[in-house]
């Protein structure tokens, strides 16, 4: 479970999150709205120990974040915007690569396979990940999330740049990670795929979550105009 208890955030004295209380379950896909600055990467920021609450508690699995501490580390994996791989490693290699250091160690076939449920096609296993798209790295971020075996997914604008085909890959990823009980955390601008892909939606704005709507309850045309209204 993530759990964000009065989580506030100040950068020399201007406060970038305030007093956010947010719990996200397994199964849930919780999409973060708000413009740019309204504090999403920083919520982002303090789950993963990236930033240290100034106060307030953001809480993994019910372990405290402490910057750095491994305990909640291994339960997390981060899929930013551009996910950062070996560029002259192929896929195996860099899912190999990051497997060995979250401490696994897969044989070919069982890396092909996490390749294969994120929707890699074979033939792109050898060529070095200079020549992926920003679709097929997304993919490979969450096979190495997969074969990490993080319970939480926290996404920073997974989707942007990402072309129509692309994004609706993706999409069904999610959800299908959402079926298998990950928690997902996805900060986003795309306000029509917060309405798809998920099973909360939260709006913020200046540091402070606004809204909090269930994506079941919202159609894309009432989040526009709620997030319009909002921000
Ligand atoms: N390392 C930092 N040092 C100083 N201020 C920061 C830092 N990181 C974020 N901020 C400030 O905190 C506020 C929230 O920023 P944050 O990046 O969380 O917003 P965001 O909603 O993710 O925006 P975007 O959609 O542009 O990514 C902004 O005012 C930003 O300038």
């Amino acid at each position: 479970m993530l759990q964000a208890i009065g989580l506030t955030k100040k950068y020399q004295g201007n406060v970038a999150l305030n007093n956010l209380n947010l719990t996200i379950e397994p199964g849930e896909i919780y999409c973060l709205l708000g413009q740019n600055g309204a504090g999403k990467t920083t919520v982002i920021n303090l789950f993963l120990g990236f930033a240290e609450a100034t106060s307030g508690e953001a809480r993994v699995n019910g372990l405290v974040v402490k910057p750095g501490d491994p305990d909640v580390k291994k339960f997390l994996a981060y899929i930013p915007e551009v996910v950062m791989l070996y560029e002259k490693l192929n896929s195996l290699e860099n899912l190999d690569f990051f497997s060995k250091i979250a401490g696994f160690n897969y044989s070919t076939k069982e890396l092909q396979e996490f390749l294969i449920q994120v929707g890699l096609q074979p033939d792109a296993f050898y060529k070095p990940l200079g020549n992926y798209s920003k679709g097929m790295r997304q993919k490979v971020g969450i096979a190495i999330a997969l074969a990490k075996n993080a319970d939480v997914l926290l996404m920073d604008e997974p989707t942007s740049g990402l072309d129509p085909k692309a994004t609706n890959e993706f999409s069904d990823l999610v959800i299908r990670l959402g079926k298998q009980g990950k928690i997902i955390l996805m900060a986003t601008h795309d306000l029509f795929n917060a309405v798809n892909v998920g099973t909360k939606i939260g709006i913020m704005r200046h540091g402070i979550l606004v809204h909090e709507v269930l994506a079941s309850e919202i159609n894309a045309s009432d989040l526009q105009k709620l997030y319009l209204e909002t921000i």
